[in-house]
């Protein structure tokens, strides 16, 4: 069986992400206020934050912008060496653009973009948030006490880009990240999303059709709370708060999550994740294959409303929407 060809595990996980917002401190605030993250430091046009068991000095950098959307997704290999085998395949795509020294939380770091252009790197070397001894939890499996304000969110969860083309992101990754796909929507055999990972849940990354072909867009950010109850509590602060909810709480087909979706005040839509989801531990995993026409009522929802079209179609930055017929037949 030498012709096998093996999974590559030299990719370990999400690390952070940056997103961008017209309103920065505003966007600040909602993350802070209301789902009890921490700001854990700022530079110029940056704010660098981490919920209160993300383990790494941040993992949400929100960059001041005249537009909404997505700066950078950073993912971490599984060692040094990893990190390199990584680099030497990226290269050979030509879509490396190089090492930088690395930022606030996190030593040199070698960036990149997926097919569509969305801006990525790869690290190992990060910070470790230090937590101040009145902050520390008596739970020692926990990087710092619960916060005591809003409805706290516990670790970063995935990622949702909206692509010009959902079939060439998701191959750039497996082929040179060694992502694994795990679900995918196709349209006559034009795919339409695909759910990927490098672990055992279900996706640290998804791609979206974008339904005009605008390249480079955020679909969506989420964290997890992993108590479905949670969400009932940050629908009903938010809500009180005049913060839009788009989805309420929703359980997902795809990835089977237990979801809802919220837009930030800087306009980017945030997914709250009371549950993640089945687990994969199948190392030959075959991928669950939607067909779009099978999708409304089943693979978005599950249990729970309709998903709006503007689920389907609307990204950041926000751009017009002529045609939705691609998305959604
Ligand atoms: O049909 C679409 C399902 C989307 C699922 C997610 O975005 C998710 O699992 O976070
Ligand atoms: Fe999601």
């Amino acid at each position: 069986m030498t012709s096998y060809q093996e999974p590559i595990f030299d990719v370990a996980q999400l690390a952070h992400v940056e997103i961008l917002s017209p309103k920065l401190e505003q966007s600040v605030e909602f993350f802070t206020r209301f789902l009890g993250m921490e700001v854990t430091a700022r530079s110029e046009k940056s704010v660098y934050l981490r919920a209160y068991e993300d383990f790494y000095q941040n993992t949400l950098i929100i960059t001041e912008s005249h537009q909404e959307g997505v700066g950078h997704v950073a993912w971490r290999a599984t060692s040094p060496q990893a990190l390199e085998r990584r680099v030497t395949e990226i290269e050979k795509t030509g879509l490396g653009k190089g090492w930088i020294d690395g930022d606030i939380g996190h030593g040199k770091a070698y960036q990149f973009t997926n097919p569509d252009g969305h801006l990525m790197e790869i690290l190992w070397d990060v910070d470790y948030y230090h937590v101040e001894e009145e902050q520390r939890s008596k739970l020692l499996n926990r990087p710092s006490k619960r916060p005591d304000r809003g409805v706290p969110v516990r670790r970063l969860d995935h990622i949702n880009l909206m692509t010009s083309n959902p079939g060439a992101d998701t191959d750039f990754m497996l082929d040179n990240l060694g992502f694994r796909l795990r679900e995918q929507i196709q349209d006559n055999g034009h795919v339409l999303g695909s759910w990927i990972s490098v672990s055992n849940l279900v996706h640290e990354i998804a791609y979206m059709q974008e339904p005009n072909g605008v390249k480079g867009k955020l679909h969506h950010l989420c964290y997890w709370y992993g108590i479905p109850q949670n969400l009932y509590d940050v629908a009903d602060l938010l809500k009180d708060h005049d913060i839009k909810i788009e989805v309420p709480p929703n359980k997902h087909g795809v990835s089977q999550a237990f979801c809802m979706y919220v837009i930030e005040p800087g306009g980017n839509r945030i997914e709250l994740f009371g549950d993640a989801g089945y687990i994969i531990t199948d190392p030959a995993w075959k991928p669950v294959i939607w067909e779009m026409k099978d999708v409304p009522g089943n693979g978005d929802t599950w249990i729970g409303t309709e998903f709006p079209q503007s689920w389907w179609t609307q990204g950041t930055p926000l751009t017009a929407v002529e045609s939705t017929e691609v998305v959604k037949s």
